[in-house]
């Protein structure tokens, strides 16, 4: 347990996103917030992308609660009644002091902790409605498992969330399905977590803000090293002094339960790549597995993939990555090994070979809503290297890009990722 002393303030935390993960996440802080008075506001916020949702037939509320099981509600309130995400995580009883809200503005007010965890690519649209709500000395924490590609650059999220909204955001990831991790059966995760020295010695207003005295004297510029080993400045708000300090002390207490264990570290970037790139290898795992191929493939597969994990974050990441963070973290092998085993990605892989089906007509019939994040980032990290002329060089990665394209055949994936200069 955390003993920080005892301060005026404390953090209100806000968990932006109410899907799967999402929700088992708020699940987890709203815990430890409810434990810990010293150091959080019991509320934990929950922003919801609202939508109306009927309790289906079947279901325990739909017997109990003819007020609900009749026609659509706003799933915020169903939310808010039930105390259960209905939708996205049926029959996981959710702490009362989650608040689900529609409103992003409102949910985002005055948190000094936001939580990103919703698919990745709804995240860039929502930090341009939120940027004017937030406090300018938030610190974020980015529980998305993707990168932000064009053909030009690849960043981290934590990266892209953090300049678009003028805050640090750090991340976390590791091996945690969430319907398990919400039956709280025991998991190890990783949070990762570096946030630029501030100098007190140099405040500087921040533009374009009309900050209050308080946070005139907090705001600053600092050298930064980005997650590509650039030096660039940064505009950050320190925390007010009668806050507890937002360092790994507090990150462990904020996540850590006992059947979710939280190891603190400093490297973003290996901890984001990994929840990243495994989902393009648990596709390639599940397309072995359609085929009736046996373990021994998938171990070939998910071998290879670890491989051009790290061979990705050497090549571009080299000034930051610690590479030892794919086998030694949950973020990076642990992820990969229960990804290649019951994660959706894997399934609906699977699900696609054995039904002859495409995996897109699989996610909509199979997820009732809930998202792939490894068709959209193998497509966008095969765009990233063809522009650069590499995809030879990630043969694993751009062959499943290539079979999601009905270019390539399952069945060639041993040949394919044995002779990379197929491509
Ligand atoms: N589910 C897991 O087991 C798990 C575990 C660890 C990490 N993750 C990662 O966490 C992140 C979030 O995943 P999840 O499982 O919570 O989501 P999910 O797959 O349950 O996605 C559904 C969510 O997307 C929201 N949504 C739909 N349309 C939207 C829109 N237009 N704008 C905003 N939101 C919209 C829905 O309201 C819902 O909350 C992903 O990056 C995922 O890879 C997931
Ligand atoms: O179900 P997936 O494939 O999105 O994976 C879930 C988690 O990332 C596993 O750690």
């Amino acid at each position: 347990m955390a003993t920080l002393g005892s301060h005026e303030q404390k953090h209100k935390v806000t968990v932006v996103g109410s899907g799967n993960w999402g929700s088992a996440i708020a699940k987890i802080v709203a815990e430890n917030t409810a434990a810990h008075p010293d150091l959080f506001q019991k509320d934990v916020q929950m922003w919801v992308f609202e939508e109306e949702y009927q309790i289906p037939k079947g279901s325990k509320h739909y017997e109990t609660s003819s007020k609900f099981s009749t026609e659509k509600h706003k799933l915020t309130r169903l939310i808010n009644h039930f105390h259960e995400n209905v939708k996205y995580l049926p029959d996981v009883s959710l702490p009362s002091n989650i608040i689900a809200n529609p409103s992003l503005q409102e949910s985002v007010k005055d948190s000094t902790i936001l939580i990103f965890n919703l698919p990745h690519q709804f995240i860039s649209g929502l930090c341009d409605q939120m940027k004017e709500s937030i406090l300018p000395y938030a610190r974020g924490i980015s529980c998305i498992k993707g990168v932000e590609v064009s053909e030009e650059d690849i960043s981290l999220f934590s990266e892209s969330i953090g300049e678009k909204l003028g805050i640090y955001v750090g991340a976390l990831s590791g091996a945690n399905i969430a319907n398990e991790v919400a039956q709280e059966k025991f998991c190890e995760t990783t949070v990762a977590y570096d946030p630029p020295p501030m100098d007190s010695r140099n405040p500087t207003p921040k533009e374009g803000r009309t900050p209050q005295a308080s946070q005139l004297d907090l705001t600053q510029i600092t050298e930064h090293k980005d997650s590509k080993g650039l030096t660039s400045t940064v505009r950050l708000t320190a925390q007010p002094a009668d806050l507890p300090p937002l360092d790994h002390e507090l990150m462990h207490t904020l996540f850590h339960r006992p059947y979710f264990h939280v190891h603190v570290v400093s490297d973003v970037a290996g901890v984001s790549l990994g929840g990243a790139l495994k989902n393009i290898v648990a596709l390639a795992a599940g397309f072995v597995a359609g085929l009736e191929w046996g373990d021994n493939a998938k171990a070939a597969i998910m071998r290879v993939g670890l491989l051009e994990m790290r061979k990705f974050g050497k090549m571009f990441f080299e000034n930051s990555v610690r590479t030892a963070t794919f086998t030694e973290e949950s973020a990076g092998v642990a992820d990969l090994i229960t990804s290649c085993s019951g994660g959706r990605n894997f399934r609906c892989a699977k699900m696609s070979v054995q039904r002859h089906m495409s995996i897109a007509e699989v996610e909509k019939e199979e997820l009732n809503g809930q998202m792939l994040q490894g068709t959209s980032t193998a497509k966008e990290v095969y765009g990233f290297l063809k522009a650069r002329g590499k995809e030879g060089e990630f043969p694993l990665l751009t062959s499943t890009y290539l079979i999601l394209q009905g270019e390539a055949k399952v069945e060639d994936l041993p040949d394919l990722i044995a002779k990379p200069n197929l491509f």
